[in-house]
């Protein structure tokens, strides 16, 4: 056992970010908003709302990937593999996680390619296998939101309230306030632009923290001094499993077990989460490849630097009085909740740390979850809502939908997490548990656009087959292992493995065996290409706005269309050797040898992991920090003398760009709306 952290700073505090920051992010987003329709001819249509006109560029793709897959746990979980496993544990965590949004990148190409015009994955399931299969994902999505939003509200609420004493339940429901309004006045380009602040702020506190501990802090203040720390951690408390019980090695069986768990969670969160594929459908075609592949990389560094930093901090930190369980042990309980973290923070910078730890966690959380509830609105608007409850519906209803389906999804949310909350069901535990839930619907899910052959039967069984063994083989490695089925025995090590391990691969044996015994397909692709855009007529009529002037809503020509086509194939091609080099690389080559090794870290070598962790996010910092401005730069510049001219009384700029300089500036090339589909995808 051990104790809890005592709240360093005031409930008002806690009140006062939870809904002042949160506001302050939706009045800069109302204005955003309105400046993009202002100036740049942003109107809000059905389209803009959930695709952002498919013209967002790499820089903010990038920051966009890293943004909504920095979630509360990227920073809290991996912090506690540090703390529970030591250095081996920030690199599980972040190469167990990054090899998925890098490989997403040659799915991204091939849904860009196949279906030019979809709004949702959804989408193109339903143009490939029909109705039944289309329901069997929406289910398999919505519980990947489900998931991901419970983890978001759990581990930021137990931030919060160990850090300033608000109810968790308090807390669950005002996390989401201000996101659901930033998010219904800006739609998926509010995301976008949130994203990158986001993102960007999260750098700058992480760089702070690493600087602190490695540099500046008088009770650490260098990688020697941590590395001697943790040599003395490990005499006091050695890991069992870990070469000659050490923190310092990546030798760790318990850290490898996390690793396998990891990577199959991971593959369900982005492969069955829809936000991933709106990202893809709202990058400009060709921005899409080398915008997930440097938002994976650059994302890396997040987990890695912040567990390396503070997982090994609160390690290194635990036996001095300025930590704030001292002289005990964190409780395991709060370890699991993801309290490793805050409880760092406020040892290395006492009650500026509580802060900058709030400010961050709030961050992580409030930018995922932008993302999640525009992917649930979507799927609700377009993939229920459109397709089987009004087919006809405007684009003002579908706008209106998508809206009622942020504030209901964010109530319900709260709701659910607060349920979580008092049957004692922590974000560790639902990390663990994620992959078991939801990654048997993978296989099927990439194979829908990469493989002609596998037919109705495959896809359509393959993720229900899949999630029964592998609840079955969670529950009975729980049982046969410890004899009872608790929240303790089902969220050990073993079980999860089991549970995670069946999902992910069972489909390797269900979908030949499916495809095979009921007929292989011979798929055209041609159904997905005849999906067709929203009809955003009477949205822009009554805002008296010409919707050839809206980005995103050009016709192309078929010449476009075709060197359109080129260029993603290019980009298929490389997607496809690149994403294997770097999976390669992340998972084999880089750990193995130091697994297989069981090296101990010396303290030069200690000092060198560290320093490459500080560089890479440097390079992080200029992938999506500095980049995203570079690359708008046009865009910024003509925003603002367009603002100036308009508030010194010059008058407002009606944009006079010729529609080859919009092309140019804003990098809008949209497919050419094919002939009407077969009544269902009609948009
Ligand atoms: N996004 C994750 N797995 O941190």
């Amino acid at each position: 056992m051990g104790a809890h952290i005592t709240p360093p700073l005031s409930t008002a505090t806690g009140y006062g970010v939870i809904i002042g920051v949160g506001f302050l992010f939706a009045f800069g987003m109302i204005l955003t908003t309105f400046v993009l329709k202002r100036y740049n001819y942003e109107l809000q249509t059905s389209e803009m709302f959930s695709t952002a006109g498919r013209t967002v560029k790499s820089g903010l793709v990038s920051a966009a990937v890293v943004s909504s897959w920095t979630w509360a746990a990227t920073l809290l979980q991996s912090s506690s593999v540090a703390y529970n496993y030591g250095i081996s544990g920030p690199f599980w965590y972040a190469s167990g996680a990054t090899v998925q949004i890098i490989l997403f990148a040659t799915l991204a190409i091939e849904l860009k390619r196949r279906a030019p015009n979809a709004h949702t994955f959804l989408e193109v399931i339903r143009a490939r296998y029909g109705a039944v299969t289309h329901c069997v994902y929406i289910v398999f999505g919505l519980m990947t939101n489900i998931l991901v939003t419970a983890m978001l509200l759990t581990g930021g609420s137990a931030v919060v309230h160990a850090l300033t004493g608000v109810p968790t339940a308090a807390a669950c429901f005002l996390l989401p306030v201000g996101v659901v309004v930033y998010t219904m006045f800006g739609g998926i380009k509010a995301t976008f632009l949130t994203d990158y602040v986001h993102t960007v702020v999260i750098l700058v506190v992480l760089l702070t923290f690493a600087f602190t501990a490695y540099a500046t802090s008088v009770h650490l203040g260098s990688p020697s001094k941590v590395y001697d720390l943790l040599v003395e951690a490990a005499e006091k408390h050695p890991v069992a499993g870990n070469a000659e019980g050490s923190y310092l090695t990546m030798r760790s069986k318990e850290g490898a077990i996390f690793f396998v768990i990891n990577i199959v969670g991971n593959f369900g969160t982005v492969f069955c989460d829809n936000g991933y594929y709106n990202k893809a459908i709202a990058a400009h075609p060709v921005h899409a490849l080398p915008g997930y592949v440097a938002g994976g990389l650059s994302w890396f560094a997040i987990p890695f630097l912040a567990a390396t930093t503070m997982g090994l901090a609160a390690l290194a930190l635990e036996g001095n009085p300025v930590f704030p369980t001292y002289p005990d042990r964190l409780d395991p309980s709060d370890v699991s909740a993801g309290l490793v973290l805050p409880a760092a923070a406020v040892a290395l910078l006492g009650s500026g740390g509580a802060a900058a730890a709030l400010i961050l966690v709030f961050m992580a959380v409030t930018s995922a979850s932008s993302s999640e509830l525009i992917a649930v609105s979507t799927l609700f608007t377009y993939d229920i809502y459109q397709t089987y409850i009004k087919p006809t519906a405007s684009g003002r209803t579908l706008i209106y939908t998508s809206h009622c389906a942020v504030v209901v999804y964010a109530i319900v949310m709260a709701g659910f997490s607060t349920g979580l909350y008092y049957v004692g069901i922590s974000m560790g535990y639902l990390y663990l548990l994620m992959g078991v839930i939801i990654s048997s619907a993978v296989l099927p899910a990439a194979l829908t656009l990469l493989w002609t052959k596998q037919n109705w039967w495959a896809a359509t069984l393959t993720p229900p087959l899949g999630l029964c063994v592998s609840l079955l083989a969670w529950l009975i490695t729980a049982k046969k292992k410890s004899g009872a089925l608790t929240v303790e025995t089902t969220g050990a090590n073993d079980p999860m493995l089991a549970g995670n391990v069946v999902a992910l691969l069972s489909p390797l044996i269900f979908i030949p065996v499916l495809t095979f015994a009921f007929g292989a397909d011979n798929y055209n692709w041609e159904s997905m290409k005849e999906i067709k855009k929203g009809d955003d007529h009477d949205l822009a009529l009554a805002a008296h706005f010409d919707l050839e002037m809206v980005p995103g809503s050009q016709e192309e020509s078929a010449a476009e269309d075709e060197a359109e086509q080129a260029l993603l194939l290019k980009a298929a091609k490389t997607a496809r050797w690149l994403t294997v080099f770097l999976t390669l690389a992340l998972l084999v080559l880089w750990p193995m040898p130091m697994y297989g090794s069981g090296y101990v870290f010396s303290k030069k070598f200690f000092t060198g992991w560290v320093s490459i962790g500080i560089l890479w996010m440097f390079c992080s910092a200029f992938c999506v920090g500095l980049y995203p401005l570079f690359e708008g730069r046009h865009t910024m510049a003509r925003t603002f003398s367009a603002i100036f001219a308009d508030v010194t009384g010059k008058g407002r700029r009606k944009p006079t760009m010729s529609e080859g300089e919009m092309f140019e500036e804003m990098d809008t090339t949209t497919p050419t709306e094919k002939q009407t589909n077969h009544g269902v995808n009609k948009r």
